[in-house]
């Protein structure tokens, strides 16, 4: 590594370059959830574990804001708060997705405690959380930043899981539609922080290296759920086990 300071475009195209070659469109899970070769059971695992990192995502923003002393960041960085819990009851992201996981039958109960979700989910989850409370704020702003190519991967999602599969309906899926105008929002807030706040090239690699964690954060939760629910199958004790296969 040269300690030439990179400039603003130069670290964009190279956070752009990870994503391309790292997101977790690119996953073999995600391709067969979209094309409509997974099955109910499986779509049900899937949404299980996701939850689960769904469900943690205002705690990390909790801990990231806790470190904040600028009112302008905190006013900014609430609002991924309040998108995924809501100002009501009732409404918010996390209830958008239990949406979700009633349409795919599964109780809600379950789904809240955490009940059966896979061990690697759990430790890929929790350590992003960490990640965002320990690192620097720099970091734990950079590690947001797999949602500069969420758009993309959701819009594939919902056109492809709406055509196969007859268990999803456009309102099971309404979760979706919100991030559809929520992650460019925050991710491009997030991209010109980094682009400004990385003042050294040391800065910028470790904002480099925190979105190949977040990519790596999401690349084992679905490691973890082809191999329990696709090959070989191999369900680890007290995992979700589905009991309809159709
Ligand atoms: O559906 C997806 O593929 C996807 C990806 C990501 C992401 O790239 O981290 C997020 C979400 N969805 C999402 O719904 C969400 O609320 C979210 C918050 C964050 C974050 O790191 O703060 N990423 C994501």
């Amino acid at each position: 590594m040269s300690d030439a300071l990179l400039t603003p475009e130069a670290l964009e195209a190279a956070l752009r370059q990870i994503g391309a070659e790292r997101y977790h469109n690119l996953h073999p899970f995600h391709r067969l959830l979209h094309e409509g070769r997974l099955n109910r059971g499986q779509v049900q695992a899937w949404a299980l574990n996701r939850y689960y990192y769904q469900s943690r995502i205002p705690l990390k923003d909790a801990a990231l804001m806790s470190r904040v002393e600028d009112p302008a960041l905190r006013r900014e960085w609430r609002r991924r708060i309040e998108d995924h819990d809501g100002t009501n009851e009732g409404d918010g992201g996390i209830n958008r997705w239990l949406a979700l996981t009633d349409g795919l039958g599964l109780r809600r109960a379950d789904v809240e405690a955490g009940r059966g979700i896979l061990p690697a989910t759990r430790f890929a989850v929790d350590a992003y959380v960490r990640f965002v409370r320990d690192r620097s704020l720099l970091e734990a702003v950079a590690s947001s930043l797999t949602e500069l190519f969420s758009p993309n991967i959701i819009s594939e999602r919902v056109s492809g899981m709406l055509r196969h599969y007859d268990f999803i309906s456009e309102d099971t899926l309404r979760y979706f539609g919100h991030r559809l105008s929520q992650a460019p929002r925050d991710s491009d807030f997030a991209l010109d922080y980094v682009k400004r706040e990385a003042r050294t090239r040391q800065e910028q690699e470790q904002v480099l290296e925190a979105l190949r964690f977040k990519c790596d954060v999401l690349w084992a939760q679905l490691d973890a759920l082809y191999l329990a629910y696709v090959e070989p199958g191999m369900v680890p004790p007290g995992g979700f086990r589905p009991d309809n296969t159709a």
